[in-house]
């Protein structure tokens, strides 16, 4: 009965988690071993498959996107889509895999795409290309490589960081500026450092770095379930994590399915994997790391290796006063060791036996902190961003955040001086501008659970809508916003923000933020 209930629910884990402490009258477990203990097979309703490659599919899938083509060639995002399911499942070194790879280039050929039809060439030659085809591709490439202009080479963008982490006793850490930022001057611009892409982009985006990729995504060699950007991509998402997914992908889906909220777990799995990477490495290393946390603090002093390590040096969220939350993480935990771990024969069973206690307190303190780590905010994704999220909240901040896919930016909305700390908004639409202090106070108490030490409370600046328009400041906007060229209009209103700033809180400085911003982002 049960199962059949839960089964029905968007998100069968926590459905799961809620009828257990339905069941239990809120009272959390009095340890994570015995939580563990009261889960059985059972009453869970994964059928533990496995995700298999299948040349069949895979036919059938390329057959479906020859046939599209043919009768709807501008309808290229379903043809790429339906080439890279049919390149996903055909098996690593089948011919089936090359038909795949030959197929997607000549539709980049037609629509005079060389670059991306020779990279599609180059996978098809290096899995096995049917001998009978292979002149025809080869003279494609010859054809590309005729046609293809030299086209300059582009001068790599350097991204150099002028922040440093700071820390203060009443807010934490935070991000601080180590130079002046102008109004409208990008402050840090940040790729995820973990990903988890949503199931329906499987076959559109890079399973590890989570960038739109539709012309030459490879597969996993194993599951029909992960693509890849590029070679690296796949080899980094192998040895990190993907080789603890691979054979139980299906389940995964499972346990992770229902609204995006529910990927924050799956981003924090992933975390967890990279410990028992580590736990399998070197043992020794990773308890004298776990001892003591503190080295990994600052993001700025991690790499890609030590991300697991810097979530876990985290200060824990107080789960005193939340004991239905506090059930629901166990119940997860347990539910996410028996099926991530204890049913997966990828991971060594003497791991399990030695260290059950520390892995399923690891995976709690993980679980505890999935929503401070998980940036549900890009599109289609949900991200760990290490940089981003050490910025601190202020209901009158000097920065905004904007997302140019899943690259992460922090824009300057007021000058920002070296020894500043960068402060944005937590509020959805990024300004608290109209909303009382007590009202705003008491929803970041209620959502983010601290107590704003920000300027805008301490000195009580008035709101917006209640103050009276500034008339030499409204003149020179209104004289800004007549001038008809554009970008002519972005410098003005830059300059406008960063003279007037002294006179901050204004409506009229808010306004030309948001014209700013209206022409710029
Ligand atoms: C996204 S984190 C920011 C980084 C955090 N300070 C840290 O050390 O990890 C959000 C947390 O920072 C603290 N925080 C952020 N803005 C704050 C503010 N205006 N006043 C007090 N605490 C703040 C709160 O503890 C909040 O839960």
């Amino acid at each position: 009965m049960i199962q059949q209930m839960v089964q029905q629910l968007s998100c069968p884990s926590f459905g799961l988690a809620t009828s257990w402490i339905i069941s239990r009258k809120a009272v959390p477990a009095d340890s994570l071993g015995e939580a563990l203990s009261l889960l059985k097979r059972e009453v869970w309703p994964f059928p533990k498959t496995l995700s298999r490659k299948d040349s069949t599919v895979a036919k059938v899938k390329r057959e479906q996107a020859n046939e599209t083509y043919r009768k709807t060639p501008s309808e290229l995002g379903k043809i790429l889509e339906l080439y890279n399911e049919a390149i996903c499942w055909a098996p690593e070194g089948s011919e089936e895999l090359a038909m795949g790879y030959g197929n997607r280039s000549a539709i980049f050929f037609n629509g005079k795409q060389y670059r991306r039809c020779l990279a599609n060439i180059e996978l098809a030659k290096g899995s096995n290309y049917p001998e009978g085809k292979l002149d025809k591709l080869l003279e494609r490439e010859k054809k590309c490589l005729n046609l293809l202009e030299k086209e300059p080479k582009l001068n790599e963008v350097e991204d150099k960081l002028f922040l440093e982490v700071t820390e203060t006793s009443h807010s934490g850490r935070g991000l601080t500026a180590k130079m002046d930022f102008l109004v409208g001057e990008i402050v840090l611009h940040e790729n995820p450092s973990l990903v988890v892409i949503e199931p329906e982009v499987t076959f559109t985006r890079c399973n590890h770095c989570g960038r739109r990729n539709e012309y030459d995504l490879i597969p996993c060699k194993t599951c029909s379930s992960a693509m890849y950007c590029s070679e690296q991509c796949r080899k980094e998402a192998f040895t990190k994590y993907h080789r603890f997914e691979c054979e139980i992908v299906e389940d995964l889906k499972n346990l992770f399915k229902g609204p995006k909220t529910t990927r924050m777990f799956q981003l924090t799995l992933r975390l967890f994997w990279m410990v028992v990477a580590d736990l399998i490495a070197d043992r020794d290393q990773f308890l004298k790391r776990y001892a003591d946390l503190s080295a990994y603090r600052n993001p700025l002093q991690i790499d890609k290796s030590t991300l697991h390590l810097h979530v876990l040096a985290d200060n824990l969220p107080d789960m005193s006063a939340d004991q239905t939350g506090k059930g629901v993480t166990q119940f997860l935990t347990a539910l996410t060791y028996k099926l991530a771990l204890e049913e997966n024969d990828s991971v060594p069973r003497e791991l399990l036996n030695e260290h059950q206690d520390l892995l399923l307190e690891v995976l709690f303190r993980l679980a505890l902190q999935a929503r401070l780590v998980c940036d549900q905010s890009p599109a289609d994704i949900s991200c760990l961003f290490p940089l981003f999220r050490m910025v601190n909240h202020s209901c009158a901040p000097n920065a905004e955040r904007v997302l140019n896919g899943e690259r992460s930016m922090l824009v300057a909305k007021r000058p920002i001086r070296a020894g500043e700390q960068v402060l944005v908004c937590y509020f959805p639409n990024g300004t608290t501008d109209s909303v009382p202090k007590d009202k705003r106070r008491a929803q970041l108490q209620r959502e983010f659970k601290f107590d704003c030490q920000c300027l805008g409370c301490s000195l009580d600046y008035p709101l917006l809508n209640a103050m009276d328009d500034h008339p030499e400041l409204r003149t020179e906007l209104e004289q800004i916003q007549s001038e008809a060229d554009s970008g002519k209009r972005l410098r003005l209103l830059a300059n406008f923000l960063q003279r007037h700033d002294d006179q901050h809180p204004r409506k009229e400085l808010s306004e030309a933020w948001r014209l700013f911003r209206d022409i710029k982002i």
